[in-house]
């Protein structure tokens, strides 16, 4: 593959040069840096990342190529993919192309060679940061605003049943997972519970929601501002307080909003594999792996109805709330990991267990 020259051109004054990967198209897009040293394709194809250019601050990056494993979703959504060192000649028992291959394959830019910590100073200093990967470097990045309705872009269109093979539980519960961009992993951690799981778009009404006769439901991660989607309050005000629910990360947020908090932008994003959460009951710290730009504004948390169950030890945001009388609990961070560690798996038994304990269809 013969080598191109390509730039990233930032909104900030900003021109890095690098080396093209991937496909030769020119995208612009939300800059946003992950600390994780290793998870690259599920990051890729987390459809959280929608519509933004990613950079990974670990230097070597495809190392261990591509396998048909590790996909969050069946193809990668962001705009494109920002690395300092690519392996061209990965090793692994599982891999079966290359991370360069599979740019092409997907239609994703790249550039590699560029000093990731520095542009990832760049993001830490501006906190919003928009760029272009193209091949003038005199090129302006328009200031780009995330499509609104970004959500739509990435969640499935019709409803979709999963069985699990070998329920301990006769008959296995059934969680309805509301897909706002849902992590594949999600499903599986249920999966591997126990539960039967049917993925049902994000706009699914609760009347819909009703004739699916769910145990559970489970509100997914997704990409943009979860104020973008504040007309579906109402809808899921309704939802969160008729059955045992759980959210994650974009879910997690969007329950919030429902029940009158406010969520704002951090100064920058948390994304990565290592980001330490208090548990605030039994007072355990957790590692975990997070991917969010926004976080509810603890200030604005009812407390007469909830409390704030998780904390970030780093800078003291909201990691997750508890209703206080409804079976009712949120995250802001991942609980089905991938990529990181799985020390907050638990929190899927924690809800299942809801309503496996009593036995029989339980309605809050
Ligand atoms: N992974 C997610 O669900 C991210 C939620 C939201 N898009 C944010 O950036 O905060």
């Amino acid at each position: 593959m013969s080598e191109t020259t390509g730039y990233l051109v930032l909104n900030t004054g900003d021109v890095l040069e690098g080396k093209w990967l991937g496909t030769h198209k020119e995208v612009e897009g939300e800059l946003v840096f992950n600390t994780a040293m290793t998870g690259y394709q599920e990051v890729m194809t987390d459809p959280s990342y929608a519509g933004q250019i990613v950079t990974m601050t670990y230097p070597l990056i495809g190392n261990y190529g591509w396998n048909e494993i590790d996909y969050e979703s069946i193809k990668p959504s962001l705009k494109g993919f920002i690395i300092s060192t690519p392996s061209h000649n990965p090793e692994h028992y599982e891999s079966k192309n290359t991370l360069m291959e599979m740019l092409e394959e997907h239609d994703i830019p790249a550039l590699s060679h560029i000093d990731t910590r520095a542009l990832t100073r760049i993001i830490r200093e501006h906190g919003e940061v928009y760029g272009k990967i193209t091949q003038n470097p005199n090129e302006k990045p328009v200031h780009t605003t995330v499509n609104s309705n970004i959500v739509s872009t990435v969640s499935v269109k019709e409803k979709k049943s999963y069985s699990t093979e070998t329920s301990i539980n006769h008959p296995a519960p059934h969680v309805v997972v509301m897909d706002f961009g849902y992590k594949h992993s999600i499903a599986k951690s249920l999966l591997e519970l126990g539960c039967d799981v049917t993925v049902v778009p994000y706009n699914t009404t609760f009347v819909e929601i009703q004739s699916l006769d769910p145990d559970g439901v489970l509100l997914s991660n997704g990409p943009g501002d979860p104020q973008a989607l504040a007309h579906l309050s109402e809808n899921i005000k309704q939802i969160s307080e008729s059955f045992p629910t759980m959210g994650i990360c974009l879910g997690h947020q969007l329950i919030a909003l429902a029940h009158g908090a406010t969520t704002k932008r951090l100064p920058y994003g948390h994304r990565g594999s290592n980001h330490p959460v208090k548990d605030l009951q039994t007072g355990k710290v957790m590692i975990t792996s997070q991917n969010h730009g926004y976080v509810v504004d603890y200030d604005s948390v009812n407390m007469k109805n909830w409390y704030v169950s998780h904390v970030n030890v780093n800078d003291k945001s909201v990691e997750g709330l508890k209703h206080k009388k409804k079976p009712l609990m949120t995250v802001q961070f991942h609980p089905e990991a991938h990529p990181g560690p799985i020390d907050t798996h638990h929190l899927f038994v924690d809800f299942i267990q809801q309503f496996i304990t009593k036995g029989e269809k339980q309605h809050a």
